[in-house]
């Protein structure tokens, strides 16, 4: 099922990719040059800059220099001036480019870049197209000072397939290309989706360019990327005779006093899900006097006889505290029998007594954003080394772990990568990490495996995250994201 996904293919291996599809369709590589421009120039023609009139594109001497130069002659029409900056002379250029650059219309302005000496509009588009994945040794000073300089100018910027500088599959080391839009081809390039990138990135674009899928699975069977299109393979389906029971009994254990609201907005989110029975158990004394934001969730009262058996799905942590009796902790997870949910105190506590883990379920959910990650698993020196951390860990104690942020990670069990495609900034808003955990709870209560609780969790609480800030943005508060959750399930078309 997981092929599907979209696979993320390392840097090193683009080229052999190109080679093969080339070989298995029959294209020619100038063609699949072109295949790129024209994808890229059709994504840039639906933007809200595209109307600009100024267009300058800088190009390296390899392919990626050789799509900036297909851009600029498709780009080229009555209403624009398009002025190409060369980086270096032809004799040093790839053999595509060197066709290509034979192509260019007479109106496309070119200039060499030693004799580039006029200053860039306010109001121009910046097309990066220097270096993409074949960069392979620190860049040379002029390079460096290109990029300097582009970096302080105003104006839309855009990378071409990666930003110049940055290496494909770990962090940047140097000065690299900051962009607004990446238009990344075929598939995203690891090092696009590392928080430490951001800057560089921008807001990131894949652009089908026509490789064939087969192709592309070929290459890679560890990093996927998660699309909407691969979700509804995930779901389970449910019909009219359906009942009540079916859709599942979950149980949330958390909600200190001061923190209520955490486990409030996990079982709403759950009952949004689609959940049967949502039920609270909030650690405080007197639980009856707890103040529910929906009268449809149900609250626990007693901590001791609290039958864990009798839920379809248990999840842990939120606003929980960390103050809590150990002793009672363990015996949650040693009585539940399936893999359950955990999450912010719940992480915080078994970081501090890592002995916990070995009561926890096989195949449960783990969900730490950064700083909880940091105190479970250790410090990292970059993203590159975060994800093999949480993927090692995962493997280790038979778990699941979602590492949560922008392009938030799935580490399956097996070893396998997921990175999520959905969600934005305007999520980083207080509680938006507990509506996620009741979403994969109710779908583990709906009896979705772990692996596709998890992945519909997270890419339904990242569309739902889209879906309310387009009329809340930086106004979003998680309660916004809960009431957006019914609306992700038409959207993907899953009744
Ligand atoms: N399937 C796909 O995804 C498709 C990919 N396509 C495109 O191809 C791009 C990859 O092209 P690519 O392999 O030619 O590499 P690219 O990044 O242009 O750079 C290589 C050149 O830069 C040079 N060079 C390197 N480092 C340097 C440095 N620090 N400082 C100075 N020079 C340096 C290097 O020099 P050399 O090592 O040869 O001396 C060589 O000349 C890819 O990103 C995408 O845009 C599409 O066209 C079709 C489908
Ligand atoms: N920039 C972003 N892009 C996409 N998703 C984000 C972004 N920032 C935060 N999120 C998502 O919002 C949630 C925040 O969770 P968390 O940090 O636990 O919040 P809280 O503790 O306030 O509930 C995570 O699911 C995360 O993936
Ligand atoms: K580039």
């Amino acid at each position: 099922m997981t092929n599907m996904m979209l696979p993320i293919i390392a840097g090193k291996d683009v080229k052999q990719l190109d080679e093969s599809y080339i070989q298995f369709s029959g294209i020619s590589s100038i063609d699949l040059m072109e295949n790129a421009g024209r994808s890229f120039v059709t994504w840039y023609e639906k933007q809200s800059f595209s109307s600009r009139k100024h267009i300058y594109v800088f190009v390296g001497p390899g392919n990626n220099g050789g799509d900036g130069l297909v851009i600029a002659r498709l780009l080229q029409n009555d209403c624009r001036s398009i002025i190409l900056v060369c980086m270096e002379v032809l004799e040093k250029c790839s053999a595509d480019f060197v066709y290509n650059f034979h192509r260019l219309p007479i109106e496309v302005n070119v200039i060499g870049y030693a004799n580039w000496t006029q200053e860039i509009e306010e109001n121009s588009v910046i097309i990066d197209a220097v270096f993409g994945v074949g960069i392979n040794r620190p860049l040379a000073s002029r390079y460096m000072y290109l990029i300097q300089k582009l970096n302080h100018v105003g104006g839309v910027k855009i990378a071409v397939d990666i930003p110049s500088g940055l290496p494909a599959d770990y962090s940047k080391n140097s000065i690299a290309f900051q962009a607004d839009y990446t238009a990344t081809f075929q598939f995203p390039k690891l090092s696009l989706l590392f928080p430490e990138h951001a800057r560089e990135v921008g807001e990131l674009a894949v652009i089908d360019i026509g490789i064939s899928e087969e192709s592309v699975c070929r290459f890679s069977k560890q990093r996927f990327f998660l699309r909407g299109i691969d979700i509804k393979a995930y779901h389970k389906h449910f019909h009219k005779f359906s009942h009540k029971g079916d859709f599942g009994k979950v149980l949330l254990i958390g909600g200190t006093i001061g923190k209520t609201g955490a486990i409030n907005l996990a079982g709403y989110a759950a009952l949004r899900t689609g959940s049967g029975l949502v039920t609270l158990a909030p650690q405080i004394s007197d639980p009856y006097q707890f103040q529910t934001i929906v009268p449809e969730l149900m609250i626990f009262g007693g901590k001791d006889d609290l039958n864990l058996r009798g839920f379809d799905s248990v999840a842990i942590g939120p606003g929980m505290g960390i103050d809590v009796d150990i002793d009672w902790f363990v015996r949650i997870l040693d009585e539940v029998d399936k893999p359950v949910v955990l999450d912010a105190d719940g992480i915080n506590l078994l970081a501090r007594y890592p002995k916990l883990l070995d009561y926890l379920p096989k195949n449960s959910i783990i969900t730490p954003h950064l700083k909880e990650f940091e105190r479970l698993v250790g410090k990292s020196k970059d993203h590159l080394e975060r994800i093999q951390m949480a993927s090692d860990f995962a493997i280790h104690h038979q778990v699941i772990i979602i590492l949560k942020g922008a392009h938030t990670l799935i580490a399956m069990p097996d070893g396998r990568q997921i990175f999520n495609s959905s969600g934005n900034q305007y999520m980083a808003t207080a509680g938006s990490g507990d509506v996620l955990t009741g979403m994969i709870a109710s779908f583990l209560g709906q009896s979705y495996t772990p692996e596709n609780a998890a992945i519909c969790g997270v890419y339904h609480h990242g569309l739902a995250g889209e879906i309310a800030s387009q009329t809340k943005y930086r106004g979003m508060i998680a309660s916004d994201i809960i009431n957006a959750i019914p609306k992700t399930f038409v959207q993907l078309d899953i009744i």
